[in-house]
């Protein structure tokens, strides 16, 4: 087996020494397991979805209508699951996806994630509402591929300053978050009445920010509430236009990546605005209750901008399986979400780690052992609809 599947053998070969591995490598049960270590509010938070949950259920249900049918004798001993994504070289498909306020899981929060990451070679998306700075994260991250997601300011001048800090600090991609503009209705966080940003979570990027603490009649350090509501009034309920995104280009001269999109014709618009790729997203089924499971859609959208710019896919991976499917279907790399932040709670850095390992070796086998020697080569026809 290649470089992935050597944590099998670590996990087995520790059985001879009386140790079982640090939790569960089924990624059926990895929410169960963050449920017994986490309070039941930031629990509530990762694992819950908007109103009934029925598009947190309807993007697992996308999946399980898809089947990968395996191929014999092709040679898939030796095979190449790296890939670059604009411009961005991975060790396999899979990016970290951008997670706010990570420190509600573990106080080491993205810093955890970001040498986790590193260490694997594995990309990350820094969320704008971490709970650690830019450039916190950034040192953190090291060497490691980092993009920067952008909850997109409403004051040009923060969002510009945001974009030439996350530029400085290394950041090569920027991906622009669409689909939240404002929290989608939410019971099991209004049930606990939880909102981590009201305490002052998930704030650093502001906090640190000279523009926006410019904008600001008293320093957050005297004042954090005023402060608080200064910046969820910047990213928090209302929309922006298709007509904003060139202003965006001004003050980010790498690839942008809008994030959120889940009809073909705004991949369409997305495409025609210039954009380099986007990310078919429901925000794992925490914006609207009720939206077609993500990987439904992602087949059209993937056949309609394809050769037009890269198609990245989110919502509902959680196995090796998974992320074939969702390449065969037309995705260039997967993001992955909620799990390795049931790691992050599990064990920090090496619970983060243990995740992305058991992940990807998982991947490397179900790419091997269903007779596929290149991720890059994956198409609809190694798949049927069950
Ligand atoms: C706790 C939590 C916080 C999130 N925060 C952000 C965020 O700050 N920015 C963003 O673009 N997406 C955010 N997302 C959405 C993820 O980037 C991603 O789209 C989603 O988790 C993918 O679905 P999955 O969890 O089923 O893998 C968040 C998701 C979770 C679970
Ligand atoms: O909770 C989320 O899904 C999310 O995207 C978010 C939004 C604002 C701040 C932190 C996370």
């Amino acid at each position: 087996m290649g470089r992935f599947g050597d944590y099998q053998n670590e996990l087995y070969l520790q059985g001879l020494a009386g140790a079982v591995p640090p939790f569960t490598t089924d990624p059926g049960k990895l929410e169960d397991a963050a449920r017994q270590v986490l309070d039941p509010k930031p629990f509530g938070y990762v694992a819950g979805g908007a109103g009934a949950g029925a598009t947190v259920r309807a993007n697992r249900e996308a999946f399980d209508r898809w089947r990968i049918v395996p191929r014999m004798l092709t040679d898939a001993t030796d095979r190449r699951l790296a890939t670059t994504v604009l411009g961005t070289a991975m060790p396999a498909p899979l990016l970290l996806a951008p997670v706010g306020v990570q420190t509600i899981v573990h106080p080491d929060g993205e810093l955890a994630t970001a040498r986790a990451a590193a260490s694997l070679g594995v990309p990350m998306v820094l969320s704008t509402a971490s709970s650690h700075s830019i450039e916190d994260v950034a040192a953190a991250n090291g060497e490691g591929p980092r993009w920067f997601q952008l909850y997109w300011p409403h004051d040009p001048e923060v969002c510009a300053s945001l974009l030439s800090r996350a530029k400085d600090a290394g950041y090569t991609v920027l991906v622009v978050t669409l689909d939240t503009w404002t929290l989608a209705w939410r019971p099991t966080d209004l049930d606990h009445a939880y909102l981590p940003f009201l305490n002052g979570e998930g704030m650093a990027c502001a906090l640190s920010d000279p523009v926006f603490r410019s904008r600001l009649d008293k320093a957050p350090e005297d004042d954090l509430p005023s402060a608080i509501l200064r910046w969820l009034g910047m990213v928090n309920g209302a929309d922006h236009g298709w007509n904003q995104l060139p202003a965006l280009r001004e003050h980010w001269d790498g690839p942008i990546v809008l994030k959120g999109i889940q009809h073909v014709d705004d991949a369409r618009r997305a495409a025609d605005a210039g954009m380099d790729g986007i990310v078919v997203s429901n925000h794992g089924g925490r914006q609207v209750d009720g939206a077609v499971g993500s990987l439904d859609v992602l087949p059209e959208i993937a056949a309609a901008v394809g050769d037009r710019l890269e198609v990245l896919f989110d919502s509902g991976v959680r196995t090796g399986a998974d992320i074939v499917k969702a390449l065969a279907l037309g995705a260039r790399a997967v993001l992955l979400g909620r799990p390795y932040v049931y790691g992050l709670a599990h064990g920090g850095e090496d619970g983060v780690r243990h995740v992305l390992r058991g992940l990807l070796a998982d991947l490397d086998m179900t790419v091997g052992l269903s007779g596929n020697r290149a991720v890059t080569a994956l198409h609809p026809g190694i798949l049927r609809r069950s």
